[in-house]
């Protein structure tokens, strides 16, 4: 199992982390108190004392909202409280804390925002079932205008589960408990989340064991044990060999991959490319090899190489039959492989034919267009991409300022270092070349996909602003050595 220190729950995990803490003897109210209190000391944390309002709604994300009330206003705040519908209507252990609510309650309607300078959103959290009704959504969007919003556990509106936000405004600051939600980190409700706190309330990780989360934030600590290392014997063979098929005339798409290979680390890196297209490459690449790739028969017998490691196929490769042929013979290797981009799409009318052909170790890294001409566009992002890793047999990563890398065996990863300055061309091309130079070493598909989003992800951060895909290879050999200086 995977580290599950960047586990994300789906409402049924963190439901089932509650009742496993509740049945090992920690009562809910104790939790209740724990959440609410955690939020407050974050409130206090950032803001000066203040004039505060208070949402409820009617579940325990309002019962948390009781707890802050009365820590806040414990600590000398103004503090005001709405609740949604009937106050006797709230059960258990919200019921409980709204009894120890001292203070004053009125409806929840615009009234309640009244010269407030911060607002609580303790309306819906985990358990909204449906979108917002009217009266609340009209509120939330009332109190966006107002002051600045903190969440508990989720902006109101958002789904938890999938990411989806319809009605949600922007919050502030979101403080979470125990683990974060796919929500968090999904878009659109990414954008509603503000900052996102998770606190302590004292549920074990071990609580974990018995829930087996299938789902993670991309993090390091994932994938850092398994990343390849260099054994001070070896020699650029033992390194890997990564292969790119180069295309002609856009040449510029597979020489930034393998420049991507190549400082992911594999010993070996070679384009190989149409006769016509040897001098343009040749002329751009220097420690990365270029070799005429003939006709179909030679470029199977230089893949019958064994010293070749890893195949990467795509970026400016052209759509159509030979670059169907191509990945064809690619995928009969059974060596690991890239497939990106025009590999992709050229197989729009028979997505069948790629899928029969895929039984090695496989990753493909679609954008939202190239993976609607492959598999069905419906459901979430971590829906949809799980899907497609089982129905391809293939690792997914399908690409985005919210990336989901997905295993056939259901596992995903969520990731959410990437900045916006990755929308550039030939961004995607790098990262399909720092995959390939990961598969090439050696290290198993789902996490080499995963640490190579994140190292994308880091090395576009390091640079900050004017990046463009030419400089991102170049920025991994500081993004790696602060990396591996942490261990
Ligand atoms: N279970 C626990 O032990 C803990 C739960 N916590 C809090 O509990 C929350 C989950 O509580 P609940 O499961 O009670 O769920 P919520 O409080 O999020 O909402 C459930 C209530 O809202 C109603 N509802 C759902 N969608 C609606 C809609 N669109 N319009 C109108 N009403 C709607 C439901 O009928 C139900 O009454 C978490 O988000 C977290 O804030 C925390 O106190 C930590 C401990
Ligand atoms: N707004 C964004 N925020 C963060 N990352 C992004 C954003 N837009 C695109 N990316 C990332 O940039 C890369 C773009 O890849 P792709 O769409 O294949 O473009 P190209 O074909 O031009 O290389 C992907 O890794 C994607 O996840
Ligand atoms: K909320």
């Amino acid at each position: 199992m995977l580290d599950t220190q960047s586990a994300l729950l789906t409402v049924n995990q963190m439901t089932e982390a509650d009742r496993l803490t509740i049945a090992a003897g920690t009562a809910e109210e104790v939790l209740m108190e724990r959440a609410g209190a955690s939020v407050a000391r974050e409130i206090i944390k950032a803001w000066p004392p203040c004039r505060v309002a208070v949402l409820c709604g009617p579940g325990n994300n309002g019962g948390d909202g009781f707890v802050v009330a009365r820590h806040l206003a414990d600590a000398g705040w103004d503090v005001q409280v709405g609740v949604l519908g009937p106050r006797d209507r709230l059960k258990g252990a919200a019921a409980h804390h709204a009894r120890l609510w001292s203070g004053l309650t009125a409806p929840l309607t615009p009234a309640v925002l009244d010269s407030a300078d911060l607002i609580v959103d303790a309306i819906f959290g985990a358990g909204l079932s449906r979108a917002l009704d009217g009266p609340v959504a009209e509120l939330l969007a009332i109190a966006a205008r107002t002051a600045p919003i903190i969440a508990i556990d989720v902006p109101s509106g958002v789904i938890a589960d999938s990411g989806e936000a319809s009605g949600a405004v922007a919050a502030k600051l979101t403080v979470t408990f125990f683990r974060k939600k796919p929500g968090h980190l999904l878009l659109p409700a990414r954008h509603f989340c503000g900052k996102v706190v998770v606190a302590d309330i004292g549920i074990p990780p071990s609580v974990l064991d018995m829930i087996s989360p299938q789902t993670f934030e991309n993090d390091p600590i994932l994938w850092r044990g398994h990343f390849p290392i260099l054994s001070g014997d070896g020699n650029k063979f033992t390194r890997g060999h990564a292969l790119v098929w180069g295309g002609y005339r856009m040449t510029g798409a597979a020489r930034l991959a393998a420049r991507g290979a190549a400082r992911a680390g594999a010993g070996l890196t070679t384009v190989t490319c149409p006769e016509v297209a040897l001098g343009v490459y040749a002329t751009a690449l220097t420690s990365i090899m270029v070799q005429p790739l003939g006709d179909q028969a030679s470029f199977v017998k230089l893949l019958a190489d064994e010293r070749i490691t890893g195949l990467l196929i795509g970026p400016g490769a052209g759509v159509g039959e030979q670059t169907r042929e191509s990945v064809l013979a690619m995928l009969a290797t059974g060596r690991p492989t890239v497939l990106d981009a025009d590999a992709l799409t050229s197989f729009q009318s028979d997505p069948e034919t790629l899928m029969a052909s895929i039984s090695g170790p496989c990753v493909l890294t679609p954008h939202n267009g190239e993976f609607a001409r492959l598999f069905d566009p419906c459901g979430d992002k971590l829906l949809r991409t799980r899907a497609a890793a089982r129905r391809s047999g293939a690792v997914i990563v399908l690409k985005g300022a919210d990336t989901v890398i997905a295993a056939p065996d259901g596992r995903a990863i969520i990731n959410s270092n990437a900045p916006p300055t990755l929308a550039t061309a030939g961004s995607g091309d790098v990262l399909a070349g720092i995959i390939l130079g990961l598969l090439a070493q050696g290290m198993e598909p789902f996490l080499a996909a995963a640490a190579a989003v994140w190292l994308h992800g880091e090395a576009a951060r390091t640079f900050g602003p004017g990046l463009i895909a030419e400089d991102l290879p170049d920025l991994l050999p500081k993004v790696l050595g602060t990396l591996f200086s942490q261990i």
